[in-house]
């Protein structure tokens, strides 16, 4: 694997149990800026453990025990005098699900910035929401209805809203969890497009279980099963000559 990158993200010997599920072992991986990683495998390998675990989510679910460590440049995530929200506003997560607040396509993206202090109220707000739905590939769509419900939308955009609303309070690294799964082809083919163009600014990590789309976006895919990193390399080794037996199994179809 070239090592020309930038390491955004170094995990190492990464560990996390629920309850006595061992549920991730021993993970060592580096995660490249501005890159777009693939985490692929079968139902219930870890893909969306770990995930959550590079923005300290998992920390939400009280059975929880983790160790080792998720260093952001230069800094352990997991160190004691790291606050855990300030983890979040970080590394943002867009999930499976499109799941805008009950509240206007402008709140639902001026909310967070203003709660963080990020924007004052008025035209420093209003070019935020601007900016941030035009990199979401959205603006267009809704510059003349913002005042309108962001579930009056469609999935698709319900979903490019909630990456709006992700990339307004200025993250460095974006997690998408299944960020295509819910909507159709038209949808997925913007989504996958538009993060072809965050990935300029963002560092993004994806699940998916579609290995066309990690074909498509990924530029490094990591490959897990039953909780162990069985293969990491960048996207077209993984999908045209792994080295791992259990890995090309799973990318031909023949278990998952
Ligand atoms: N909140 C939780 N509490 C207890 N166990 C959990 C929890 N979430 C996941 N697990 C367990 O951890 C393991 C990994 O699950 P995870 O959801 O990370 O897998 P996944 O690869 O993302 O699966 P899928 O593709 O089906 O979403 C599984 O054994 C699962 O049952």
């Amino acid at each position: 694997m070239s090592n020309e990158n930038n390491i955004k993200i170094d995990v190492s010997e990464l560990n996390l149990w629920y309850g006595d599920n061992h549920a991730l072992h021993n993970i060592t991986v580096p995660l490249y800026e501005n890159k777009i990683t693939a985490l692929i495998g079968p139902s219930g390998c870890g893909k969306s453990t770990f995930l959550r675990c590079l923005n300290r989510m998992n920390d939400l679910i009280s059975t929880v025990k983790i160790d080792g460590a998720v260093v952001i440049d230069n800094k352990n995530v997991y160190d004691k005098d790291v606050d855990e929200v300030s983890v979040r506003k970080r590394v943002g997560m867009v999930f499976q699900q499109p799941n805008p607040f009950p509240k206007s396509i402008y709140d639902n993206v001026a909310y967070a910035p203003l709660k963080h202090h990020q924007v004052r109220k008025g035209k420093e707000c209003d070019e935020l929401v601007e900016k941030s739905l035009r990199d979401a590939g959205l603006w267009e769509e809704v510059k003349d209805k913002l005042h309108e419900p962001g579930t009056s939308l469609s999935g698709g955009q319900q979903q490019r809203l909630c990456i709006a609303r992700t990339i307004a309070v200025k993250p460095e690294i974006i997690l998408m969890d299944e960020p295509t799964s819910a909507l159709d082809p038209i949808s997925t083919e913007k989504i996958e497009a538009l993060m072809l163009e965050l990935k300029k600014k963002y560092t993004i990590i994806t699940v998916t279980h579609n290995m066309q789309q990690a074909a498509r976006v990924a530029d490094y895919t990591a490959f897990f099963h039953l909780g162990k990193l069985i293969e990491y390399d960048e996207t077209e080794t993984i999908f045209v000559n792994p080295s791992n037996k259990k890995t090309e199994d799973y990318i031909t179809g023949r278990f998952g």
